[in-house]
């Protein structure tokens, strides 16, 4: 039974080196058991990817074949309806009660958790974990400040002394990547290795890049 559990979702259209930097990363320096890596089926913040969650789920079993402790969760996408976080959450806390759970995040999307559908139970079903991103801070915003202020643990030891709770802030080596900057270079025709996990972009048909560059564009600090 896994004792620590790390869950990470997005929308990975398509996924990239900078997402499986991250989950290495934290299933390593957070010693974590397992991360589950959950692609969103109808995300409530963004419209819907062209692509299909089912072949963005099959581009994260590509890329994770050989890598211990990474799974790919399609838990998202057998669920009707907005694919909010809490609850994906309150389905692993059934499946892992004991286990401490660790949502994983980088620092652009934790800039927006206040604005995240019942975003003040995240904390009471796990721990939050964010990790630097190039062009976003990795402090709560104001809005998150008066509940997070308390709540942060300095260091690994702290987090892993609860199972939910806490939140934590490492860093990892940036990897400026984005699935935004990955859509516009296949737009303009341009290669994406080195970007894309290789067994992914061995895989990816022209229907699969014809869906991905219809996506729009993320705002901000992409
Ligand atoms: N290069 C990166 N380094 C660290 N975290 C990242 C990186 N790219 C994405 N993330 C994190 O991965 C999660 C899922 O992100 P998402 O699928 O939206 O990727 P994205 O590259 O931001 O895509 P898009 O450009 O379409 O918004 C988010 O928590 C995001 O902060
Ligand atoms: O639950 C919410 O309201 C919510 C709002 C915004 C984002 N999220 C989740 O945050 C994760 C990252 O989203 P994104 O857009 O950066 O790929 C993904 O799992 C989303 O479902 C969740």
């Amino acid at each position: 039974m896994a004792r620590a559990v790390g869950v990470f979702g997005g929308a990975f259209a398509p996924f990239h080196n900078g997402h499986l930097r991250l989950a290495i990363e934290a299933r390593e320096r957070l010693a974590l058991d397992q991360v589950r890596l959950i692609p969103t089926a109808h995300p409530p913040h963004r419209p819907d990817s062209h692509v299909l969650p089912a072949r963005r789920l099959e581009w994260i079993k590509l890329a994770i074949r050989r890598e211990r402790g990474l799974i790919a969760d399609d838990r998202e996408i057998r669920r009707d309806g907005p694919s909010y976080t809490v609850d994906t959450l309150v389905e692993l806390r059934a499946q892992f009660p004991q286990a401490v759970l660790v949502l994983l995040m980088g620092s652009d999307a934790f800039q927006h958790l206040h604005t995240w559908y019942r975003w003040t139970e995240l904390l009471e079903l796990a721990h939050l974990a964010v990790v630097s991103r190039p062009g976003s801070l990795l402090e709560p915003s104001v809005e998150t400040c008066a509940l997070l202020a308390a709540r942060r643990a300095d260091d690994i030891g702290a987090l892993m002394q609860s199972r939910k709770g806490r939140w934590f802030q490492f860093e990892v080596p940036m990897l400026d990547i984005s699935s935004t900057r990955i859509r516009r270079l296949l737009r303009a025709g341009h290669s994406v290795r080195g970007l894309v996990p290789d067994a992914i972009l061995d895989a990816m048909t022209a229907a699969d890049v014809a869906a991905l560059i219809q996506d729009d564009d993320a705002t901000p600090t992409h």
